[in-house]
Formats: structure tokens, sequence, C-alpha cells
């Protein structure tokens, strides 16, 4: 006879609302990963019409995802672990992470709608009015570079405001959305009665009341003072009107909201006891998900690539960002993020290796590392570190030249992308020294021969967890530390017992040589590229 559920162990559900699914893993009390599922947006959701996830607008700049999209997600996603007989009356604790910036507005008498959901209705249905702006900015949008000015010139300067709020103005930001929404369409803005991050927006539809932002995916608006973790005054007043009430109150990141919704428990047959714990973005989570300690070096090769690290004290600049740490109340996280990432590689995947990433990987592994001189910078859509578009490619005397052979474009790009990744790192002042593990996760994670590239062109051990998806695991770990963090523990104690990451590259002998002569001349070339093409 089957244990009744009360007997069996206790599950934590880790959600990740990212830019191309929605994804969920379950783990046990001891950290095993039991359960992974997703939902995959534009192949499970084709009605929605999204490319990547999202919709690119025909001024190439405005990028939206549909908020119905993710609602329907949901919906779907619950219902297949439903079908596959997953039991939710044993998870104790849930959380998860959004695509970060992202923001969505709820409209005037949702929060009534979402108290009052029919256990007999999908959210899908129930929530078609629930939102004044249907179409949600998401990280990739470029297009409020009017908005970044006001708000620099509001908060006395760039590097001022970058000291408040742990960055610059960045035109993904969600401040200078909601600015260009009360420019633009002032009365969606006023028919608005709550703007969620995608994360709180998410967490939002597990508790069945708004949920709070959190201070690490708060950090991601220009709009939190990292230090006071209070929105900035100068900030909100130079943003929208009356914002303050709009945003609700930030909380901790490890904060338990409350108990999942009612709406749950008769729908899926969550235990009422279940809690909700603050969901952050997607970068913290996977800092979280990879147990990130200073000193390593995390490269997340997802839809963007970032690259992140845990400090101790913030030391904002012009470029890239500081976010609140996720895990630990005083610490802090800084950030840089890459718009062209995994996409720009199937494109040229695609166009060079018959759209088969063996034959990509197949290109790496026969082309020499240097690729003879060849550089290139893949900027498909306006990159954000730096703000430059285009292909450009140089031969090894430094000329340009307007294409190069199938394997070469592969090496290219790949040896391209990293040592951007590092020149904007060691320009940060994060330097590689012995001893620094480079922590590799995100979808393309799982492909060994970018790994090695990535290794060779950083000249340092690269390392992954099992999972390519540490962004869902870091959610389910972090709601397990959310209650454990009741009853005084750290997020290391509980965490303490998952197995270390695996070395899966090494860098080649040459390597050191090779890259540290090709990244100073990419440094010129992506100053030459910036003067040729700076919009
Ligand atoms: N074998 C592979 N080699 C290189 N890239 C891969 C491979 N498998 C998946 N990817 C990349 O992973 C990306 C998705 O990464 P993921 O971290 O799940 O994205 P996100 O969380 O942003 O939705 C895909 O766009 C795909 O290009
Ligand atoms: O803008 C950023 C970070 O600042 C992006 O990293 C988004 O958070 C999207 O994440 P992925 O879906 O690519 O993981």
């Amino acid at each position: 006879m089957a244990a009744p559920a009360a007997a069996l162990p206790p599950l934590y559900l880790g959600f990740d609302f990212s830019t191309q699914q929605l994804k969920v893993l379950a783990i046990d009390g001891n950290l095993n990963v039991l359960h992974q599922d997703n939902v995959q947006f534009d192949t499970e959701l084709p009605e929605f019409r999204t490319q990547g996830g999202v919709h690119i607008h025909s001024d190439g700049l405005t990028v939206t995802s549909p908020v119905l999209m993710w609602v329907k997600a949901l919906d779907l996603l619950l219902d297949k672990m439903k079908r596959t007989g997953f039991d939710f009356s044993r998870v104790r604790a849930l959380s998860g992470s959004g695509q970060q910036h992202g923001s969505v507005f709820w409209r005037r008498g949702a929060s009534e709608t979402l108290k009052q959901l029919d256990s007999a209705e999908d959210l899908f249905q129930q929530l078609q009015d629930a939102f004044s702006v249907s179409d949600s900015p998401v990280w990739m949008d470029s297009s409020s570079r009017k908005q970044c000015q006001d708000l620099q010139a509001a908060a006395g300067g760039a590097l001022r405001l970058a000291e408040i709020t742990g960055s610059r103005a960045y035109e993904r930001f969600t401040g200078n959305q909601i600015a260009k929404l009360w420019q633009s369409r002032p009365e969606q803005y006023q028919d608005t009665e709550r703007i969620s991050l995608v994360s709180s927006f998410a967490a939002s539809l597990f508790l069945g009341s708004y949920a709070a932002i959190d201070f690490s995916d708060g950090s991601g608006m220009n709009l939190l003072d990292i230090r006071t973790r209070t929105w900035s005054q100068t900030c909100l007043e130079a943003t929208a009107p009356d914002l303050d009430g709009l945003l609700g109150t930030p909380l901790p990141s490890a904060s338990v909201l409350g108990p999942v919704s009612s709406y749950l428990v008769h729908r899926f047959g969550f235990s009422e006891s279940c809690r909700v714990v603050a969901f952050t973005g997607d970068n913290p989570a996977s800092l979280a998900g990879m147990r990130l300690q200073q000193g390593d070096i995390a490269v997340s090769l997802g839809t963007s690539d970032t690259v992140f690290l845990w400090i101790q004290q913030p030391r904002p600049a012009l470029e890239g960002h500081v976010f609140c740490n996720p895990v630990e109340q005083r610490a802090y996280m800084a950030l840089l993020c890459f718009k062209n990432g995994s996409l720009t590689r199937e494109r040229v995947r695609n166009q060079c290796a018959g759209a088969s990433w063996e034959l990509f990987s197949g290109a790496l592994r026969n082309s020499p590392l240097g690729n003879n001189g060849n550089i290139g910078f893949y900027f498909d859509t306006m990159e954000i570190t730096p703000a430059a578009l285009g292909v450009h490619r140089f031969d090894r005397d430094d000329n340009k030249v307007s294409s190069l052979s199938p394997e070469a474009e592969v090496r290219a790009l790949v040896e391209g992308q990293f040592l951007s990744r590092r020149l904007h790192a060691e320009r940060l002042g994060y330097s590689i020294i012995p001893g620094t593990r480079v922590l590799a996760t995100g979808g393309a994670s799982s492909n060994r021969d970018i790994l090695q590239v990535l290794s060779d062109v950083f000249n340092a051990p690269v390392y992954s967890i099992d999972l390519s998806n540490s962004t869902c695991l870091g959610s389910a770990f972090r709601a397990l530390h959310g209650l454990a963090e009741q009853s005084g523990l750290s997020f290391f104690d509980v965490v303490k017992n998952v197995p270390e990451p695996q070395l899966v590259a090494t860098p080649h002998p040459t390597a050191a040589q090779v890259y540290g002569h090709m990244l100073k001349r990419y440094a010129r070339l992506e100053e030459r590229v910036l003067q040729e093409t700076c919009p």
C-alpha cells in the first residue's frame, strides 16, 4: 500500500520563468533532484507567435513578451506535473526566479481577481483582464534611451546613479521602462494598481496575492538604493508619479511570503502549509544554485551570457551592475550581461554547421587555438556590453574581411564571445589568478567543446554542476533555506552536503600565450568597432 503523503519525505520546488521557457525542478530534504520539467514558449505555446520567447517590434529596439503566455505556461506546466503523478501534497516550500528587469503591470481590480480564483478553471482564463499592459517589456528591450538620460540627469550623473542603485541607467532596467510607459501611454499607467518584476509576478501567481519584490532582483531596476535597501526617492520621483505604492515594499530575498493560494490547494492538491519564498532574478538564483563563493567567477551561457561574482562591498562603475546578494544579506554580487549569447550561437550554428550542435562542436575541435589570427564580433542585435551592433570580422593583420570559412566562423564567434567576457570582467577589476574557478552554467554549458574554449580563453579551469539548470536548482535551495532561516541557519549551512562542482575543462598549455596576445588585439579592435558603429 502507498504511504500516506504526510509520511513521505517533503519536497521543495524551484521554478524559473526565463526568456525562452518555464522550468521546474524538485528536490528532497537531502538535496537530491527528483523531478524536472519545462514548457518551451515558442513550440508549446505557438499561438503567442514568439521567437525565442519574445516579440521584437518593428523599431528593432522594443522587445516584449505576452504576459498571458507566462500565465498559460504555468497552467501547462502544473498540468503536466499532475499528469505524470507528481505529488504536490509533499511540497513544503517553493521558490523561483524570472528573467531580470522585465515588468508586469497589473490592472486595477486584479488583486481581487487573484484572491478569488476558482479552482475549476485555469489561470489563463481567469486572468484575461488582469493586466493593464498585455505585452511586458523584457530585458532585451533597448528603447528607453531618453528615459535613461533623464534619470541620470535627475540623479546627478551616471556615476552618482550607479552609486545609489548599483548601475548607471540601462535601457532594459525596469524604472526606465516604467518611465517610458508613463510618458507614452499614461492611461495604461493610470489603470495599473501594481507593478511586478517577472519574478514577483510569478510569485504572485503562487501566493494568490501580490508578492513583494526581493532586494536582489529589485537591484536591476535603477530604483532601489542597494545600500539602504529601500526605494530611492530621487529615482522614484524622476520615473513616474505615485510609484512607491505601485511597487510595494521590497523584502529580503529569503523572506517567506506566505502560504500557497487556496486555488493551488484545491486544483493541484498542494498542502495548505506549503510556503512561498520570495522569487528572485534568474542570475541571482543561479548564484545560489552553483553555491558561488568569493573568488569564483560564474559564466552563464543562457539566452543571454552573463558573468557574475560574489562581492563583499559594492564598487559601482559605469559598466556592469551591482546587485544585493540573494543568499547573504550583507553581501553583493557583480554582473555583466551580454545580449548576443545563445541566439547568436544558434544563428551561426544554422548557417555554418548544418543546424547541428555536433557539427558546431566538430568545427571547434578541428580549428586551432587563436583561429589563425582571425577575430570576430557578432552583435546580431544591439549589444549591452559594449553598446555596439553588427558583425565585424578581422584577419590576422587586422584587415576587415567580409567572410570566413564555416569552421573559422564558428571559432571566431566562440573565441570572440569569451574574449569579450574576459576583457570586460578584467576592466571591472576582476582578474583571474591561480586558484580562480570558472563555474559554467546555462543551456550551452552542456557543450564540452564550448567549455574548452572558455577554459582556454580565460586560461583557467572550468567547473560545472551536473545540471546546466542552476537557476531552478538555486530556487529549490532557496525555498529550503527560506524555511531554515527562520531557525537561524545560513544558506551555506543548508546546502553544505551538495557535491562540489566537477572539473570539466583545463586550459591547453599554449592558451596563456595565444589568448594573452589576442586579448590585447581584441580590445584594440573593439575600440575600432565602437568608433565605426556607435549609434
Ligand atoms: N549542446 C548545446 N550546445 C550549445 N548550446 C546549447 C546546447 N544545448 C542548448 N544550448 C543553448 O541553450 C540555450 C538555452 O539556455 P537556457 O539556459 O535554458 O536559456 P534560458 O534560461 O535563457 O531560457 C538555447 O538557446 C541553446 O542555444
Ligand atoms: O538582463 C539580464 C541580466 O542583467 C539577463 O541575464 C536576463 O536575466 C535574462 O536571462 P536569461 O533568460 O538569458 O537567463
